[in-house]
């Protein structure tokens, strides 16, 4: 039932950012060191997916019950005794370590086979962010060439969404509270727009031209902007998570829209993102660096000037 691997690789993605709370600027550092990826060495009697030698990751999350309608219908990261990959309680007592081991034994139902020829570095960000966004893109159909995608936050989630959605044949558009990723979204990324939020000219002008938005900002920002740019039936999905969020009811009521929330995806949905990832060469944007640079790393979050995940080099750290 177990599988025994031993890491060539393991890799942990780590994000960092300041919230502010109701009375105090609170730091939250969200050491992210859940997803790693690696090569099988050694799997159970019981192991039936996974062979010696295979390239595999592990998601946020290393178990659940397997047992509620949630584990049935491979939704497993609603189920309510999921444990995550990083200082989640197992079943068994154990705190999980997330991504900074050599060696992880896993249950084979929560270890995706990583396709042949998938470069391996970029595989440990796409079981978080890559996730994050595939999942409710595919889920509220937003898959459909031709139709309008606006992305709110160009970070690590965002810049997996405008890849997805260029990928569907979508025509997107970013919002950004940084003017100076214009040229990353429109050039490198190959957006068809990009919109300033403070800019309330370039705002308004959006206004109904959008079939579905996902909104990956960390921060505190207005929805009723966002949603007035949806079309009649329009979807926007929030995958963030800011403090809180207000909206005005009447902006969801004219033009029928619908507000969704969605959190990475089930076991099922891994899988095939991460062949959908390998068929389309959709790789997410990183900086390779060794433990070693883990402070700077984690100043340069704090500036936020990372493009757009670290990937640590467990293994070449420790030679
Ligand atoms: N639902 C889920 O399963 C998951 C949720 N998350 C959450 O998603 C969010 C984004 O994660 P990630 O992409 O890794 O983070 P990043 O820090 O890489 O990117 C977030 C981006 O949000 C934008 N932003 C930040 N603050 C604000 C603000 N106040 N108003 C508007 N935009 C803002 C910035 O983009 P710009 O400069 O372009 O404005 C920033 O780059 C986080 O809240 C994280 O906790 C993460 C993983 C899984
Ligand atoms: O699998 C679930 C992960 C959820 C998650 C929650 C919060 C956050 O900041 C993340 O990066 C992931």
């Amino acid at each position: 039932m177990m599988l025994h691997w031993r890491l060539s690789i393991a890799v942990s993605v780590m994000q960092m950012y300041i919230r502010p709370d109701t009375n105090t600027m609170a730091l939250f550092i969200r050491l992210f060191l859940g997803m790693k990826y690696g090569v099988v060495t050694e799997v159970g009697s019981n192991v039936t997916q996974f062979k010696v030698g295979d390239h595999v990751g592990v998601g946020t999350y290393v178990n659940s019950c397997k047992d509620c309608e949630r584990c049935s219908n491979f939704l497993e990261v609603h189920c309510k005794k999921v444990v995550f990959t990083f200082n989640g309680i197992d079943y068994d007592g154990t705190i999980t370590k997330g991504g900074y081991s050599s060696l992880i034994v896993v249950h084979e139902r929560y270890c995706f086979k990583i396709p042949d020829g998938y470069p391996l570095e970029f595989a440990a960000p796409l079981l978080c962010a890559g996730i994050t966004v595939y999942k409710p893109m595919m889920h509220h159909k937003m898959n459909q060439p031709g139709k309008s995608l606006g992305v709110v936050g160009l970070g690590g989630l965002g810049h997996m969404a405008v890849k997805f959605g260029k990928a569907f044949g979508l025509n997107v558009t970013v919002f950004s509270t940084s003017e100076s990723k214009w040229d990353e979204a429109i050039n490198i990324l190959g957006a068809e727009k990009f919109v300033l939020s403070s800019d309330t000219q370039q705002m308004q002008e959006m206004e109904s031209k959008l079939d579905f938005i996902v909104d990956t900002a960390a921060g505190d920002h207005p929805l009723d902007p966002y949603l007035n740019m949806l079309d009649v039936h329009g979807i926007m999905v929030l995958v963030g998570f800011p403090s809180e969020i207000k909206l005005s009811p009447i902006s969801l009521s004219i033009g029928a829209r619908n507000l969704a929330g969605s959190v990475t995806g089930g076991t099922k949905d891994i899988q095939s993102m991460l062949e959908y990832c390998a068929a389309h060469k959709i790789y997410p944007k990183i900086e390779v660096i060794k433990i070693n640079y883990i402070n700077e790393a984690l100043e340069r979050m704090i500036k936020n000037d990372v493009k757009y995940r670290f990937v640590i080099d467990i293994e070449n750290s420790l030679k």
